[in-house]
């Protein structure tokens, strides 16, 4: 039997600089969320939009430190994780719409202290492990994978009143080909594992994802997927506000996603990043969703 499915829609877009991805939640239902995973026989829970409160415009402009819009991001990740370990503790499965990719800061607060060794996939052209002190922007949608990690302001890193909420060696970030110095030393010092475009030009999408489940298997008691739109290409997902060229292709995240649903292992996940506004006709989301249905296993036979 598979697990109901609780969707909760995080409409922030504070962690970084381009409106719309607030919209994200609306466009991911628009193109069919629910219904595609009800075709799959998922009972779905769709708890609505989680309230987000927007700054004024001095609270926006905030000198004091490298962090834009830092109160309202910790807010809303306050709640969403709180939401989040409900859900868990219900025995449903989570999965979060976002907004921007600041909300995984939420929902790894929320889902982290369910597992003593919680695994994580990070799908996203970008590492996520700036701080205040190595950000090239202030955009906390830059940091949560550092801050979930304990790197970072004690605002940010002491959501829901514990840090860290992952280890290093329990992460696989794939499809990156945009690191900042910053990140590019973090990786190296925490030996993180990266699947980057490099070694996915090289090894094939097939290996590399049976290598990072079974690095994940051996080690994690579950796995969270934290998927960015833009670790595809932004040809295939063109709604997103950081796109970078070379990304995934349409047919290799399916192969991912498909490769996912075979091992048994993601217990939570969330689909982020997508902005309607930037978007060709709800692409984006559409993909994203097409995406979804591989993850919770949908087949052709
Ligand atoms: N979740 C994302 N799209 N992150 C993009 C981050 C871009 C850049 N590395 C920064 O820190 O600003
Ligand atoms: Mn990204
Ligand atoms: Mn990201």
């Amino acid at each position: 039997m598979k697990k109901d499915i609780s969707i909760i829609g995080v409409p922030m877009d504070l962690g970084q600089s381009r409106r719309g991805v607030d919209m994200g939640p609306s466009a991911l239902r628009y193109a069919g969320a629910i219904e595609k995973l009800e075709e799959l026989d998922i009972k779905v829970h769709d708890l609505g939009d989680i309230p987000i409160n927007r700054p004024s415009v001095e609270q926006a402009i905030n000198a004091e430190n490298n962090l834009k819009n830092l109160d309202q991001v910790i807010e809303a990740n306050e709640k969403l994780s709180e939401m989040v370990d409900k859900e868990i503790q219900t025995g449903n499965f989570p999965l979060v719409f976002g907004g921007d990719h600041s909300i995984a800061i939420g929902s790894l607060a929320g889902i982290s202290k369910h597992y003593e060794n919680l695994g994580v996939i990070w799908y996203d052209a970008h590492g996520d492990l700036n701080s205040e002190d190595t950000s090239p922007s202030g955009n906390i949608h830059g940091m949560p994978l550092a801050i979930s990690l304990g790197i970072g302001h004690d605002k940010l890193t002491n959501i829901a009143a514990y840090t860290p909420k992952v280890k290093p060696e329990n992460i696989v970030i794939i499809g990156a080909r945009s690191l900042d110095p910053g990140e590019k030393a973090l990786i190296k010092e925490k030996g993180i594992k990266v699947f980057s475009m490099h070694e996915i030009d090289r090894m094939g999408m097939p290996a590399v994802m049976e290598e990072a489940i079974k690095y994940l298997k051996e080690k994690t008691d579950g796995v969270h997927l934290s998927l960015d739109l833009d670790g595809l290409d932004p040809s295939e997902a063109p709604g997103v506000g950081t796109p970078v060229i070379g990304g995934l292709s349409y047919r290799e995240s399916h192969l991912a996603m498909e490769m996912l649903a075979e091992a048994e292992c993601i217990t939570s996940a969330e689909f982020v990043e997508v902005n309607p506004i930037l978007d060709e006709k709800n692409k984006t989301a559409t993909t994203a969703v097409a995406l979804m249905g591989s993850l919770f296993g949908e087949k052709l036979k």
